[in-house]
């Protein structure tokens, strides 16, 4: 489904929730399989956490379970099929899925003594794993690929029956959601322990604490941290539910957000976003290493507000939904940027004039790709191809967009 986005009018002061956050409630299903006595509120509505709860919760006659697009399910459902003791499971995926890396995982749980062997291509999904009782400990993993490992280490290590040590080599690269998976271990009454580059789990039979309210998704609430920075002073939106001690990295937003003139406000578990000044630098440098779901978000601002901007920490983005750095680059392109993209970092060098003939943005079945572009309809009419990808993290956008007055047809 293609769609034609504009907005003809100014934004009102809207309120909009959003659903849990998928990182979060990605964690919780897994460790509600390994603790069933765990209840989960505000869980999120995304196509990726309706994968890890059919995978973990649906009757299947089959073994094989395909994950789609979803990263962190492929990443964690692996770790946790691999301790099912009498279990075989095949993991796969979709096209792009099959290309994204997950030997650093595989190799770690051999060195635990998993079994797991590759159906095709070595490295990659799809994945047989034939599910035993670990009682090896301890664990070397290369932490500058993905976070996605590590966390998937962790979410198994309380179940094992001599816990685990998890050593991490190199560089740590989204270190933020390792953070927030120790958190909700520790929200839990599990205990883990992260002291110099070495996480330490010892195993528990029971969580201390059973309920878990899942905080909405600061990715998603990152597309109208965009939208109010493009739109004219004194614009505001609400949005629900978020707090200021989120367990998210994401949340650094409102502190990014100042630069674009937008103002945060706490407020009964909700954030009133407001544009209160326009912006007087022009060139922007960030390193976005530990919050890399933001890139595509903040170029887009840039690029709506004029400026030229600097973006580093980004070796992760080659192999995410899409390779982020080249769609990004592309797409930009069709404005008139000029955009320059090493192995690790996105340079936009120029500024550009905006004109009333659609722009049209392919979004290489990736949802933030969508969503990082929808707020430039603030600035001139887009086409928006296979505008239903938006569903892997945040079904709901689009009508969230329309309830703000943007016109979809
Ligand atoms: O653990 C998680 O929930 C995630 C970790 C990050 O991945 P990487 O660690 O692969 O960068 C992030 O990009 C992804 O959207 C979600
Ligand atoms: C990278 C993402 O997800 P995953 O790696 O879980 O597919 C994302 O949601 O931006």
């Amino acid at each position: 489904m293609d769609i034609t986005l504009e907005l003809k009018k100014r934004i009102t002061n809207q309120h909009l929730t959003i659903s849990g956050s998928k990182s979060e409630t990605n964690r919780l299903l897994l460790l509600q399989a390994l603790y069933p006595q765990l209840k989960i509120e505000n869980t999120s509505n995304s196509d990726d956490s309706e994968v890890v709860k059919n995978a973990l919760f649906t009757l299947n006659e089959s073994t094989e379970i395909n994950v789609h697009h979803a990263g962190t399910a492929m990443r964690f459902l692996t770790a946790y099929f691999a301790t099912q003791e009498n279990k075989q499971t095949v993991l796969t995926g979709s096209s792009r899925m099959k290309e994204r890396p997950i030997s650093v995982l595989v190799d770690a749980l051999l060195q635990l003594g998993a079994d797991i062997s590759y159906v095709e291509e070595v490295g990659f999904p799809p994945l047989k794993i034939i599910g035993k009782k670990i009682t090896k400990n301890k664990v070397t993993i290369d932490a500058n690929v993905s976070s996605q490992y590590i966390t998937a280490l962790m979410l198994i290590g309380s179940t094992l029956p001599n816990g685990i040590e998890i050593n991490l080599q190199g560089n740590l690269t989204s270190l933020s959601y390792i953070n927030m998976t120790l958190s909700v271990l520790h929200s839990l009454g599990l205990k883990a322990a992260f002291n110099d580059k070495i996480i330490k789990i010892p195993f528990e039979k029971e969580i201390k604490k059973d309920v878990f309210i899942v905080e909405s998704d600061w990715s998603s609430a990152s597309y109208f941290y965009s939208i109010i920075a493009l739109s004219a002073v004194g614009t505001k939106i609400t949005l629900g539910y978020f707090r200021q001690n989120s367990f998210q990295g994401d949340s650094v937003l409102p502190e990014i957000y100042k630069n674009f003139g937008v103002q945060t406000t706490f407020q009964n578990a909700e954030i009133i976003l407001e544009k209160t000044s326009n912006v007087k630098t022009q060139t922007f440098n960030f390193e976005l290493n530990n919050t890399p779901d933001i890139t595509q978000t903040l170029i887009v601002t840039c690029l709506g507000l004029g400026m030229t901007c600097n973006i580093s920490g980004l070796h992760t983005l080659k192999i995410k939904e899409t390779d982020r750095l080249q769609a990004l680059k592309n797409e930009l392109e069709k404005f008139g940027a000029a955009v320059a993209i090493t192995n690790d970092s996105i340079h936009l060098k120029n500024k550009v004039a905006f004109s009333i003939n659609p722009v049209e943005i392919e979004t290489y079945q990736d949802h933030r790709m969508a969503m990082a572009f929808a707020p430039l309809a603030l600035k001139q009419p887009l086409i928006i191809k296979n505008a239903e990808v938006v569903s892997k993290s945040y079904p709901d956008f689009w009508n969230d967009l329309k309830a703000l007055g943007f016109c979809i047809s």
